[in-house]
C-alpha cells in the first residue's frame, strides 16, 4: 500500500479516536452539569423546607407555651370579648375583616361551632394562646411570600386562619378533620407528633396549587390542635429550575406524584422512575434520570435527561472540535499529496527525460554524500567520462529517431552494469558521467572495462547498429571541484578518441 495511504489513514484514525474521545468527554460534561443541578437545587428546596418547618415548628411552640402562660396567671386575651355568632353561617367567632364587625388586632379569621359560646377555661387558654401568636400569623403572612395561609385548627372544633376569610366564603366545619392536614398530623397517626408535609393540592379559595407543613400543638401530653402553613409552589418551582443543565428537574412526593416542575403538570400526575441515589438510571426509552432526596424521606428530586437530548447537545458541542480535526485530516491529506508531487518534480529536475539517467543537476547533488563517505572510509573515488564513438555518423545514417535509441539503450546498459550505489549521468549531448565510489584502481579500471563491453557486446535499436564508447577514467581528487576533475577526465577521453576509439585511458596508479 502507497505510503500516502497508510498516513492519510494513520491520521484518519487518530481524528476519528479523538472525535469520539471529544464526543464522550462532552456526554461526561453534560452529565456532570446536571448531577451538580440536581445536588444545588435539592439543597435549595431543602433548605426552604428546612426554613419553613422552623416557622411552624416556631409558631406551634409559641401556642403551647401562650397557653401555659394563660392557664398559670390566669390572664386572657381582649379578644375573647369579642366573640359572637354569625347567625347567616350558624358559627360563632370573630373576625380581623372589615364589614364583619371585627376588631383590628387580628390579621386572620376566628370560627367555630357553638362551644366557643359556653367555654370551658381550657378552650379560653387555648383562644387565648393563638390570639397571643398573632404576631406570628402576620410576621409570616407579610415577609415570606411564599406563605398563603397561616391557621391553627382546634380538636374543639374551631380554626383560626389567616389572612381574614370572609366567614360567607370561608369558616369552620367537621370537613376539616377530613382534610389532609388534619388526618396526617393528628396524633391518632402521628404519635410521634412530628411535622407533615401534605400531598399538593388545589386551594378551595382559588390560590392555586400549594401543598401543606402541620405540626400537631401538645401541651402536658394532651393533643389540642394542628398548627399549618401553606405555601404557593412559586418557590419550588423556580428551585427545580434554577442554574444550568440540560433536562429538567422535577419535585415529587414518597407517592411518586409531582410536587413542583417548571412545565405544566396535572394534580395527581406521577413520575415512576426506579430512583436510586447518585447513580444514573436510564429507562427502556433511553432517557436518564438521577434523583436526590429532599426533606427526609417525604420528597425527592428527579432530573430527567432524555436521550436525544444528552447525545445532540453533545453533537453540538464537539462540532468545533470535530471541525478543527476534520481541518487537520484535509490538511495531513492535502500535505501528503504536496510532498509528493513535490518529489516527483524534485525527480523530474534531476533527471534526463530521454534516458532516465542523472542529468547536471542530479549528479551535483547525488555525488556529494557518497564522496563524503568514502573521505570517511579513507577510499578513493573516480569519474569515468564516456562518449559514443561517431555518433554523428549514426544520426546521419539512421535519423535521429535512432540516434535517440541508441543513447537510451546505451543508458540501460550502462545502468545494468554498475553497482547499486554508482552514479550515472547524461552530462552532455552523447557523453555520459560515471561516478564510481566504495572501491580502489582495481575495481574501478574493472567497471570501467564492463561498460565499455557492454556497450560493445551486440548491435542495437531497430536498425540493428553496432556502437561502441570510448572513456576518460581518472581518480577524483576531493579538494578540487567537480568540473576540474572532469577536465582531467575530459583529457583522457580524447587519448581515447585519438587512439582509436572504443577503448578506456586512465590515469589511475597500478595496484
Ligand atoms: N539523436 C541524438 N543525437 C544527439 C543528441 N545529442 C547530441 N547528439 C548528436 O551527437 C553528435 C555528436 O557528434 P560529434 O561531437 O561530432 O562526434 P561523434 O560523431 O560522436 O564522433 P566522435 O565523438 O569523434 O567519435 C552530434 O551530431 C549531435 O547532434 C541527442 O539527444 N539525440
Amino acid at each position: 500500500m502507497p505510503t500516502r495511504y497508510i498516513l492519510i489513514g494513520l491520521a484518519a484514525a487518530i481524528a476519528l479516536t479523538l472525535s469520539v474521545v471529544e464526543y464522550q468527554a462532552e456526554l461526561r460534561g453534560i452529565r456532570q452539569a446536571a448531577e451538580q443541578a440536581v445536588q444545588v437545587r435539592a439543597n435549595l428546596i431543602n433548605r426552604y423546607i428546612i426554613l419553613m418547618r422552623q416557622n411552624v415548628y416556631a409558631l406551634d411552640s409559641t401556642i403551647e407555651d401562650r397557653y401555659l402562660e394563660a392557664r398559670r396567671t390566669g390572664s386572657l386575651a381582649r379578644e375573647l370579648e369579642s366573640i359572637r355568632p354569625f347567625v347567616d353561617y350558624d358559627v360563632w367567632g370573630v373576625s380581623g375583616a372589615a364589614g364583619e364587625g371585627g376588631i383590628e388586632s387580628l390579621s386572620g379569621t376566628l370560627t367555630g361551632t357553638s362551644v366557643l359560646a359556653r367555654r370551658p377555661p381550657e378552650l379560653d387558654y387555648e383562644l387565648t394562646a393563638v390570639f397571643s401568636a398573632e404576631s406570628q400569623f402576620r410576621t409570616l403572612l407579610e415577609h415570606v411570600p411564599e406563605v398563603i395561609w397561616v391557621y391553627y385548627t382546634s380538636l374543639s372544633e374551631f380554626i383560626y386562619i389567616a389572612p381574614d376569610p370572609a366567614v360567607a366564603d370561608f369558616r369552620f366545619s367537621d370537613v376539616l378533620y377530613t382534610k389532609e392536614f388534619w388526618s396526617q398530623a393528628e396524633p391518632s397517626v402521628n404519635p410521634e407528633g412530628r411535622q407533615i408535609i401534605s400531598d399538593l393540592y388545589d386551594d378551595a379559595y382559588g390560590q392555586g396549587l400549594m401543598i401543606s407543613l402541620s405540626s400537631p400543638v401538645v401541651v402536658d401530653g394532651r393533643f389540642l390542635g394542628i398548627a399549618s402553613l401553606d405555601l404557593g409552589l412559586g418557590l419550588l418551582r423556580g428551585a427545580t429550575g434554577f442554574g444550568e443543565a440540560l433536562g429538567e428537574s422535577i419535585l415529587i412526593d414518597e407517592n411518586n406524584r409531582i410536587v413542583a416542575r417548571r412545565a405544566d403538570f396535572e394534580l395527581g400526575e406521577t413520575y415512576d422512575v426506579d430512583h436510586r441515589e447518585d447513580a444514573w438510571i436510564i429507562d427502556a426509552d433511553g432517557t436518564r434520570w438521577r434523583s436526590a432526596i429532599v426533606a427526609r424521606d417525604e420528597l425527592r428530586l428527579l432530573h430527567r435527561l432524555p436521550r436525544s437530548t444528552l447525545y445532540w447537545n453533545g453533537v453540538r458541542e464537539s462540532l468545533l472540535v470535530w471541525a478543527v480535526l476534520f481541518a487537520m485530516l484535509v490538511l495531513v491529506a492535502f500535505s501528503v499529496r504536496l510532498r509528493e508531487a513535490l518529489a516527483k518534480v524534485t525527480t523530474l529536475m534531476n533527471r534526463d527525460d530521454l534516458t532516465g539517467l542523472l542529468n547536471r543537476r542530479g549528479i551535483q547533488e547525488a555525488y556529494r554524500p557518497l564522496r563524503e563517505l568514502a573521505l570517511r572510509e579513507g577510499r578513493d573515488s573516480a569519474l569515468l567520462l564516456l562518449d559514443i564513438d561517431h555518433f554523428k555518423h549514426i544520426n546521419d545514417s539512421h535519423g535521429h529517431e535512432v540516434g535517440d535509441q541508441v543513447l537510451s539503450t546505451i543508458a540501460d546498459r550502462l545502468q545494468a552494469h554498475v553497482r547499486e550505489y554508482d552514479l550515472v549521468c547524461r552530462w552532455g549531448g552523447e557523453e555520459i558521467l560515471v561516478f564510481l565510489a566504495n572501491g580502489d584502481a582495481e575495481v574501478y579500471r574493472a567497471i570501467a572495462e564492463r561498460l565499455r563491453q557492454a556497450v560493445d557486446a551486440r548491435p542495437m535499436s531497430s536498425a540493428n547498429v553496432q556502437v561502441s564508447v570510448s572513456g576518460g577514467l581518472t581518480l577524483f581528487a576531493s579538494d578540487e571541484s567537480l568540473v576540474k576533475n572532469l577536465q582531467r577526465a575530459d583529457r583522457l577521453l580524447y587519448q581515447a578518441k585519438d587512439s582509436g576509439r572504443n577503448r578506456i585511458v586512465s590515469d589511475l596508479p597500478d595496484v
